[in-house]
């Protein structure tokens, strides 16, 4: 059992990024390489962010590319400093008492490997665990259970470099696990794994959290993930808190609404949508509208389908789907719905 409640609290967290523009032109960009000549323009990564994620809980970050998840994620790791706000993991400020800090927290990133390439998955354990002095006998319990139920055995003895994602993504989780945290901090945990593998590490993370209480904490663009794991949702957009519900209250508030897929033997019907009907963009003799059960029933939206058409003679239905939306489908349109202003 993890040692301490790892409770997250962040404040008004802001972070900005200065970066260097570069003018069009060669002329432009030999000058730009001038530290004193070079154009910059600052983005506003995180415009203030604020939320408290309690002990023994997975919470899922999830936001369109560019929204700000691996900013949070950085600052609460203690690799960046904010410009301004407030971060306790803990009880400790991550960036200020980063030692400690890393000793308490796992950190996976799916896109970068915190093991040594070119050495054998168990040195590389080994080595983390010097470098977090892990007391020996935590080590070899630890290292056991990691090693059976991420399936390990096989390539322990193989550098880094030569595993396959699937086996590269249960070392990682390993490696971060080892010094027993409280707090797994997991960014793009099943990014280009196949389906079996993100099933693995889906049930693994669960268990984590169910067995050890571990706090989980994980950014995703796969809503499998969040669907599977989350029990609460943080979506972040354009460096702002835009929804932070539990999962089921999200799920409960937009996945009531259907989607109809209509196709008709010629050209589909021009139709006076009414109220709480939204046509989507299809092709060729498809026609497909997201709709609220609660204020048109399916059959009536059927209905008015068939009677389509104007003067000329509607086209004929040949078949209809209804589907409910999946919650890829719900959360692009809460991003669109929340695109940032100009
Ligand atoms: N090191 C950096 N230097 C300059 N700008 C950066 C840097 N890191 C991030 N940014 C910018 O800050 C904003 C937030 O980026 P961040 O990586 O936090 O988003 P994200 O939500 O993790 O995106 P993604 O889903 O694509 O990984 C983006 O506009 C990005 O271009």
């Amino acid at each position: 059992m993890p040692s301490f409640p790892a409770r997250i609290v962040v404040e008004d967290l802001r972070k900005s990024y200065r970066v260097a523009t570069r003018p069009p032109g060669s002329r432009a960009g030999l000058a730009a390489w001038l530290p004193s000549r070079r154009p910059w323009r600052t983005i506003a990564a995180l415009r203030g962010v604020t939320f408290t994620i309690e002990p023994g809980t997975i919470t899922g970050l999830i936001g369109p590319n560019g929204a700000g998840k691996s900013t949070v994620i950085k600052i609460l790791s203690g690799i960046l400093r904010p410009e301004s706000g407030r971060v306790t993991v803990g009880g400790l400020v991550p960036w200020a008492q980063r030692l400690r800090h890393v000793g308490r927290i796992g950190v996976v990133f799916g896109q970068r490997s915190q093991l040594w390439w070119d050495l054998p998955v168990d040195d590389g354990f080994a080595l983390l665990r010097d470098i977090y002095r892990v007391p020996p006998p935590l080590y070899r319990t630890r290292r056991t259970r990691l090693v059976e139920t991420l399936r390990l055995a096989d390539f322990l003895d193989q550098p880094v470099r030569q595993l396959s994602l699937g086996q590269r993504m249960r070392a990682e989780l390993a490696a971060a696990l080892l010094h027993a945290p409280p707090l797994l901090i997991l960014d793009e945990p099943t990014i280009g794994l196949d389906a079996p593998s993100k099933l693995a590490i889906r049930a693994f993370i669960r268990d984590l959290n169910r067995q050890d209480g571990t706090t989980i904490l994980l950014t995703t663009h796969d809503m499998h993930d969040i669907e599977a794991l989350a029990e609460r949702v943080i979506v972040i957009g354009d460096g702002r808190v835009l929804a932070d519900s539990p999962f089921e209250t999200l799920r409960a508030t937009t996945l009531s609404g259907r989607r109809l897929i209509a196709s008709f033997d010629g050209p589909p019907p021009t139709l006076a949508l009414p109220e709480g009907v939204t046509r989507l963009p299809a092709t060729g003799q498809t026609l497909a509208l997201d709709f609220d059960p609660a204020r048109i029933a399916a059959p009536d939206l059927i209905g008015l389908l068939t009677q389509a058409g104007g003067s000329a003679a509607p086209s004929p239905l040949a078949d209809v789907t209804i589907t409910r939306p999946s919650i890829e489908d719900v959360i692009s349109r809460f991003y669109e719905h929340h695109a940032p202003g100009p």
